[in-house]
């Protein structure tokens, strides 16, 4: 189900400090700082040969990256993106397995325009895990090879 490795999330303190590291100290292809409002994070993405970093501090009160800060005020690796072909399908497979998807599990969309899911850190080896669905939708959101209901 799941394929590539799209980015790892770290959660820093100071965006700009932790951007300038990679870019400086470490040589790396650093994006320009996005808000994501809707997501309480404030995003810069490090491009590497093979997958993405991607760095992420607060951005307003209900940051979900609060909580995680304030037990590791330093920063730390908050997240792995993976990549699936069709997320509701792994979804669906995920809690008919007893995975807990978080949120209403209702797709959102996420920093590269696609929908994603979080799954719970407690069920997959203590770590977040978010997917994100990488075959865009045709126009009329089918999925190739699934039933499509009748159009009203
Ligand atoms: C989507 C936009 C963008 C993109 O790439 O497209 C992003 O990736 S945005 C990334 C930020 N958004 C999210 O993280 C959304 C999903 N996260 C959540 O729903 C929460 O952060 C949650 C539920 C993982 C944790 O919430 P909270 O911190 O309020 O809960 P607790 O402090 O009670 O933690 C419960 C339990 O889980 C452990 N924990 C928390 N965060 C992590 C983590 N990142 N990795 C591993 N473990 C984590 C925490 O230590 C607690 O463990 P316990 O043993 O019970 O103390
Ligand atoms: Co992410």
């Amino acid at each position: 189900m799941i394929g590539r490795l799209n980015h790892v999330g770290i959660a820093v303190p100071d965006l700009a400090a932790a951007a300038a590291q990679y870019r400086d100290t470490l040589g790396a292809e650093v994006g320009a700082p996005r808000d994501l409002p809707e997501h309480g994070v404030t995003v810069i993405f490090v491009t590497l040969p093979n997958t993405k970093i991607e760095l992420m501090q607060p951005l307003g009160a209900a940051s979900p990256l609060s909580g995680f800060l304030r037990s590791a005020p330093a920063g730390g690796m908050h997240h792995l993106c993976y990549e699936v072909p069709d997320i509701v399908d792994a979804r669906d497979r995920l809690v008919r397995q007893g995975a807990r998807v978080l949120g209403d599990g209702t797709p959102r969309i996420g920093a590269h325009g696609r929908p994603v899911l979080f799954l719970h850190p407690k069920d997959f080896a203590g770590c977040l895990i978010e997917l994100e669905e990488t075959e865009p939708r045709p126009a009329d959101g089918a999925r190739a090879g699934r039933p499509q209901p009748a159009r009203p």
